[in-house]
């Protein structure tokens, strides 16, 4: 399998002398091609500085991030946007879909950013949109369609340019127990037949048992690493909930 993320010995670093904040401090991994792997630990442990270090949203005080072999904290910042939209895919808590766009033009945005053409944007905008089940919305704007539609939406933005890698922030915080589920389906499903290579940030076991690796984060350490392995999910979760009870966090 092809190593798609590469992380060595990564720090981040905040203020200095005593009030110095190790957020991420000395994080080595790696995720594979295809892999679909969580990032869990307690608040302050450092999850989201990881992953906007490996997003180029923030750049690291130490170390190396290398995509697909690229070391990106070395990309000069005016080609940053133009890596991301080519390279990473982003679902955040918040959707961040822009209003004034419908369902159809939020998630073919970086297929007309990226020029291609109309047809050809049209035709990959349904095909991700039957995928994730939205295909009957695509004429609404995001503020006529639910919470978990607005989540699907944000994902099929997220994957229609085929990015190497998928991050995703809490992309299960402000839905509900349903539209959860139905997210982490969906996630799963563009893992296992689109084989894309996926890596979520959560704070929710149950979240993170849809993962095939968790990874748990302590004081900016990697603390402890589980595999899914043949394990049920609902015995894969209640593993994930006691290291997060022996991390002292929710
Ligand atoms: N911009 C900043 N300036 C100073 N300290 C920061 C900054 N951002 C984060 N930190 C500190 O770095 C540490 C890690 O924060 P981070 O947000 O990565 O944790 P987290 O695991 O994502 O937490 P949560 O689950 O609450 O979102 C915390 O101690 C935090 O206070």
């Amino acid at each position: 399998m092809d190593k798609i993320l590469d992380i060595k010995n990564l720090e981040k670093y905040y203020g200095e002398g005593t009030i110095l904040t190790k957020a991420v401090d000395g994080v080595s991994m790696s995720v594979f091609q295809s892999e679909f792997v969580g990032i869990m630990g307690a608040s302050g442990s450092g999850k989201t500085t990881l992953l906007n270090c490996i997003s180029t949203i923030d750049s690291p005080t130490g170390g190396e991030v290398l995509l697909k072999g690229r070391d990106i904290t070395k990309i000069p910042n005016r080609d940053l946007a133009k890596f991301r939209r080519e390279n990473l895919g982003f679902v955040f808590q918040e959707y961040n879909l822009l209003d004034v766009l419908t369902v159809e033009e939020n998630i073919g945005l970086s297929l007309v950013i990226n020029k291609v053409n109309k047809d050809e944007t049209a035709r990959r905008v349904r095909e991700v949109a039957r995928v994730l089940g939205i295909d009957d919305i695509l004429k609404k704007f995001p503020y006529e369609i639910s919470g978990g539609q607005r989540q699907r939406c944000a994902c099929g933005r997220a994957i229609i340019h085929k990015p190497s890698l998928v991050l995703a922030d809490e992309p299960t915080g402000s839905l509900d127990s349903h539209s959860s589920r139905q997210l982490m389906v969906t996630l799963k499903e563009l893992n296992e037949n689109d084989h894309a290579t996926i890596l979520v940030v959560t704070h929710d076991p149950k979240t993170a048992s849809y993962c095939k690796r968790v990874l748990f984060l302590k004081d900016g350490k990697i603390f402890n690493e589980i595999f899914r392995g043949e394990k049920t999910q609902m015995n894969f979760q209640l593993e994930i909930m006691d290291i997060v009870a022996l991390l002292g966090g929710e």
